[in-house]
């Protein structure tokens, strides 16, 4: 489609007059007079519950965004992605992380090699090092188990396993902790090792490309203290660390054993590839048939996705929905506040997922794209943002729609723990939608007894947007379909914007940048900079104290 711009399509112009009309009604006068309104409104799959009905959308509003969805050929789009067709246009690489939970028998070529048994070969060999680690058949140099696992890698090659680790806490069994540093502040990893034991400690260094610095870096530094933890030769710390990459000959530089290299394939993205073998410290966690119900989760999603139709799909209305907030009512965010302590770093993760994927301005095409694209994704998790930021939602002046992540069980229940905190979440998606009128202020304080003078600063907007997301439970399934709903939610945007969801070239130029400055800090090269750069610079020369690097842990 070449020159493609979705605001010149008459499903956009419909949607544009739609929004006049609709702009200034309340929610909460939909739901006092349409009773059918949820529903209509909400979407029941395995163990998952979606209500969109707390969003300023009518059943026109559907119909009109489905429209826009056909517009951008979002069939074509979806139907390619799945086949391996090379969507990635400005890296010419198919984008498969849907590939990876496909089932076994699945057939799936690129360049005339089935990739689903590639990647197979390659999980098959991960799942199966995760296990010898987890039973204790896989031991350190000296011949002690290994109880601590480290995984250094960052962005994609951290986020994600991270974040999945964290929620599934409950299910990690083997006594084998997971940890993970990812910054190159040299902080990071010196208080992660500082209560390990060299002898028990494996290292995965995690790096698709394994050129990143910041990686390559903390891994060396990760050498030097088991090297002078333990007084060992280089050659006897094999057993101590595996890496996972593409780049095979760049791993067996840095010393690790092939054997120990678990592979990944340039057809899945960085920031999708938490399925591949960058999944390791995960398989380390939950073994063997955690990991492949994570997959299963996924692919359920998948299915969804693929078959439903849009206005029954719940990556499809979640994409549309959030395109009408921002390109109809100017939002320029969207939270997502999980409800569950062990998915706290869910946010982080759909950052990359959402903000690097989708944060272009330019189409496929080359063309500038004439609309809105990405939203500054944020939140954090509740009951804590209530005690914080959540006033800006009740009462600020903007409009920000979000997504209420609510487990309808907890692996810790503790009493009435869970009640009061799902409680919490339900009560806030009411208030944000009802709000409080001046009516009903100056009333509760006169009933109360009080001078109704504050009643103004009592009054609540409401109309605030949110989308219930109610899983069952935190499970390695739930949530291998919550993050493929986020994947293709992220990838049905993309396309309605006609920008290429699977590169990232804006973060190359300060990668760029800080080589340069980097030796200029220690007093060598003068490459040309503004006088701020060249201030900074200066004052940093002026007041950092040399010191030999200091030694981790002290
Ligand atoms: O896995 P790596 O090759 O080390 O890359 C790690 C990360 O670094 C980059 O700068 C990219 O922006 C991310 O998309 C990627 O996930």
């Amino acid at each position: 489609m070449p020159g493609f711009d979705i605001t010149q399509t008459p499903a956009w112009a419909h949607l544009l007059v739609h929004h006049e009309h609709i702009a200034d009604a309340h929610m909460r006068h939909w739901f006092e007079q349409d009773h059918g309104r949820f529903a209509r409104m909400h979407e029941r799959l395995d163990g998952m519950l979606v209500d969109f009905s707390k969003n300023r959308i009518t059943d026109e509003t559907l119909q009109l965004l489905t429209e826009l969805a056909d517009a951008a050929d979002l069939a074509q789009w979806r139907e390619r992605m799945f086949a391996g067709d090379k969507i990635n246009l400005s890296e010419h690489r198919a984008v498969l992380h849907t590939a990876l939970r496909q089932p076994r028998e699945a057939v799936i070529e690129v360049d005339g090699v089935n990739v689903v048994a590639q990647a197979y070969a390659a999980l098959d060999e991960a799942l199966a090092f995760a296990e010898r680690v987890r039973s204790g058949e896989h031991v350190g140099h000296s011949g002690e188990r290994i109880r601590h696992v480290v995984n250094i890698g960052i962005g994609g090659s951290d986020l994600g396993p991270k974040m999945v680790v964290e929620a599934l806490q409950s299910y990690a069994d083997a006594g084998v902790q997971v940890r993970f540093v990812s910054n190159v502040d040299g902080a990071h990893l010196a208080q992660t090792l500082q209560d390990l034991r060299a002898e028990t400690t494996l290292f995965i260094i995690a790096s698709k490309s394994f050129t990143t610095p910041e990686t390559l870096l903390n891994a060396e530094a990760a050498k030097q203290w088991l090297l002078a933890q333990t007084g060992w030769d280089l050659d006897a710390i094999a057993p101590h660390f595996v890496a996972i990459s593409t780049n095979l000959q760049a791993t067996s530089a840095f010393g690790i054993d092939n054997r120990h290299v678990f592979k990944m394939f340039d057809w899945v993205g960085g920031r999708y590839s938490v399925w591949s073998t960058i999944g390791l410290p995960v398989m380390c966690a939950i073994g063997r048939a955690g990991f492949m119900q994570f997959l299963a989760g996924a692919r359920a999603m998948d299915e969804h996705f693929l078959q439903q139709p849009w206005r029954h799909n719940v990556p499809v209305l979640l994409a549309l929905i959030g395109v009408w907030y921002n390109n109809f009512f100017d939002a320029h965010s969207h939270a997502v506040i999980p409800y569950d302590y062990g998915m706290r770093a869910l946010t982080e993760y759909l950052q990359q997922l959402d903000m690097e994927s989708n944060g272009k301005n330019v189409t496929q095409q080359d063309l500038p794209v004439e609309c809105a694209t990405g939203p500054i994704i944020w939140g954090s998790q509740g009951v804590n943002c209530q005690h914080a930021y959540f006033q800006m939602l009740h009462q600020g002046s903007r409009l920000i729609p979000s997504d209420f992540i609510v487990p309808m069980n907890s692996h810790y229940p503790l009493g009435k723990q869970h009640q009061v905190l799902v409680a919490n979440a339900f009560a806030q998606t009411e208030a944000l939608m009802r709000g409080k009128t001046l009516l009903e202020a100056e009333t509760e304080l006169l009933q109360a007894g009080k001078d109704t003078q504050l009643a103004a600063q009592k009054v609540f907007a409401g109309n605030q947007p949110t989308t219930s997301v109610l899983v069952d439970a935190i499970t390695p399934h739930s949530l291998g379909m919550l993050i493929a709903m986020y994947e293709h939610k992220v990838f049905v945007q993309g396309v309605i914007w006609d920008i290429n969801s699977f590169d990232q070239w804006g973060v190359e130029y300060g990668k760029v940048l800080a080589k340069t400055i980097e030796p200029e800090l220690a007093g060598q090269g003068d490459a040309q900079h503004d006088a701020s750069t060249l201030a900074l610079i200066s004052y940093f020369r002026e007041h950092h104290v040399s010191t030999t690097t200091a030694e981790l842990g002290h």
